[in-house]
């Protein structure tokens, strides 16, 4: 049978925000099966307990089950921190066999340096940078392959990531851009609406009315955009009528170089995506 969401048995090695925002997107758009899936981390068992309520996944906890948990899998997930990476994917060297796939999630580690660590340039390695909205179906993931991912395989993790929202493939060099701009991209959107809450509630609004109409707006900003098809800077000059409200909040954020630092934010992410990645690798050098 052909390998493909529906059959294949996925192994997720971290069990944190991001293993659960993709599992929660696989599981709750119907997907991906829970019986399935199996998640592992270092020590935390309430973490993998939680999971197995909420989502029906299997956990291993003894080093052989977790050994068997990696061996029996179609696709292993990497879900940990830049900083385990080099320890995480050091284990996972004598458990991979060629024919699985492994996905990494990890920030900046780019897959030269997973070859490196891996010792070979034959493992089949989707590296992706998701966000935490996967959790909710409304993901965003940039994805790249190696030339060892096999065309089923490339359907597979463009099918498990689009379960959980929307998917660009892109060349790898790109992904450190993603990540600055979707991957840590929610983030962003949480300060601006923290900030105009924190207005709402100044300007005398109870904190749930300001909280309520602040997530209304950026939904509905957000569809707008989408919906309409309009350039955000359209619907922008909709919203401002001259010498109206709007302009003067915008001239407030223009006199605070709001764009500027929105759009500096974006590529300082990237190119800490980049410094991450080059430490990781620099680490893996040294320790041959
Ligand atoms: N959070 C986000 O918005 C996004 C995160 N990412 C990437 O996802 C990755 C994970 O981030 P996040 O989920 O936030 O991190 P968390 O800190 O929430 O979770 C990390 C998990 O990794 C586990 N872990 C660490 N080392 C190992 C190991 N050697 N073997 C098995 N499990 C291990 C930890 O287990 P234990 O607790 O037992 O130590 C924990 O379950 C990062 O690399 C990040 O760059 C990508 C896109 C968005
Ligand atoms: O902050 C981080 O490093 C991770 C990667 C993208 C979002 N969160």
């Amino acid at each position: 049978m052909p390998l493909s969401l529906s059959n294949a048995m996925i192994t997720f090695v971290g069990a944190g925000s991001m293993a659960e925002a993709i599992i929660r997107g696989l599981t709750s758009q119907g997907q991906g099966d829970p019986a399935r899936i199996t998640v592992l981390n270092r020590q935390d068992r309430s973490r993998l307990n939680a999971l197995q309520q909420t989502y029906g996944v299997s956990y291993a906890v003894e080093p052989a089950d977790k050994d068997g948990a990696i061996a029996q899998a179609d696709v292993v997930v990497a879900a940990f921190k830049p900083k385990d990476a080099i320890e995480g994917i050091t284990a996972l060297r004598p458990l991979l066999r060629r024919s699985q796939l492994l996905i990494s999630v990890i920030a900046g580690l780019s897959t030269s340096t997973i070859q490196s660590i891996l010792h070979t340039t034959d493992q089949p390695i989707v590296r992706t940078m998701p966000n935490t909205s996967s959790s909710i179906g409304l993901g965003a993931t940039g994805l790249s392959f190696t030339a060892a991912v096999s065309e089923e395989q490339r359907q597979l993790a463009v099918d498990m990531f689009s379960s959980a929202g929307i998917v660009t493939v892109v060349e790898e060099a790109q992904l450190d851009i993603v990540t600055g701009v979707s991957g840590s991209g929610p983030a962003y959107i949480y300060y601006m609406m923290e900030a105009m809450i924190e207005g709402g509630i100044r300007g005398g609004l109870s904190p749930e009315a300001a909280k309520q109409l602040t997530v209304q707006t950026v939904l509905g900003a957000a569809k707008m955009v989408e919906l309409t098809g309009e350039e955000p800077s359209q619907l922008r000059r909709k919203v401002t009528s001259p010498n109206g409200t709007t302009q003067a909040a915008l001239e407030t954020l223009q006199s605070h170089d709001f764009s500027a630092a929105v759009t500096k934010a974006v590529l300082r992410a990237a190119e800490r995506a980049g410094e991450l990645g080059q430490a990781i690798s620099t680490q893996a050098s040294s320790q041959k």
